[in-house]
């Protein structure tokens, strides 16, 4: 690969984020909220490709642990998931033409480096490309090579919208990781199965799901 990347990672306010999750956490929902951040992070930044990781976020509450791990943030201009994210790659643009822009979902807690070092050296080969979520319905990773248009469609039934759109799905083994996103009960013990990293799994532990047992994102 010749180009390394920007991610782009954008994070609801706090208020607001994982309502589907709200049942099963309690008074716990904004720490898990973090704490997948923090893990989706942490295993994005042990990326050789990844040359920064950029959080986009409106909430003080977020950026101030996500910034001491190290990301760059960036204000929301709370207008929506798209347009959050394409604040971030403008940023990117600005900091690093050359690299590419990927856009990663905040909820991947089970991230592993490895995986994703993966998904971008099959990314490198296309204009656009996406990952389809584990459910087969939305996207967890979008990205463009270096000065080609970034145009997310996330939302929804997002797999549709980036085929529509002409990103080329990447369909590789083994990438189980960059696919597991977290948005219900069922998601989180599917994340746990895989092995959740070290922010998610004491939150996990506090809602009596797992003992503390996470993993450092480079040991998984
Ligand atoms: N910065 C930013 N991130 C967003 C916005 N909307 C959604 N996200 C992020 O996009 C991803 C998918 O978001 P959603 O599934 O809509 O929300 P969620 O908080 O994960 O879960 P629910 O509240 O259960 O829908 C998560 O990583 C969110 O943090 C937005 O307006 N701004
Ligand atoms: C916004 C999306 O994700 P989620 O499943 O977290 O709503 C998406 O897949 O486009």
């Amino acid at each position: 690969m010749s180009f390394r990347w920007s991610l782009v990672i954008p994070v609801k306010t706090l208020v607001a984020a994982k309502t589907r999750l709200a049942a099963a956490t309690g008074p716990h929902r904004t720490a898990l909220a973090v704490a997948v951040a923090s893990d989706t992070l942490s295993a994005a930044l042990i990326c050789p490709a990844v040359a920064r990781v950029i959080v986009v976020t409106a909430d003080p509450a977020a950026a101030g642990p996500l910034a001491a791990l190290g990301a760059v943030v960036v204000p929301d201009p709370d207008r929506g998931l798209n347009t959050a994210l394409r604040a971030g790659a403008a940023h990117a643009v600005r900091l690093a033409p050359g690299d590419g822009i990927g856009a990663l979902q905040a909820d991947l807690p089970a991230l592993r480096a490895a995986e994703l070092a993966r998904v971008l050296e099959a990314a490198a080969d296309f204009d656009q490309s996406f990952v389809a979520d584990a459910q087969e319905v939305g996207t967890t990773f979008y990205g463009v090579r270096p000065g080609v248009p970034f145009a997310p469609r996330f939302g929804g039934e997002s797999k549709a919208k980036h085929l529509a759109g002409g990103a080329k799905e990447l369909s590789l083994d083994g990438i189980d990781s960059v696919r597991r996103d977290v948005d219900t009960p069922d998601d989180l013990r599917a994340a746990l199965a895989l092995g959740l990293g070290p922010h998610t799994a004491e939150v996990a532990e506090l809602l009596g799901l797992s003992p503390a047992s996470g993993q450092a994102a480079s040991d998984r």
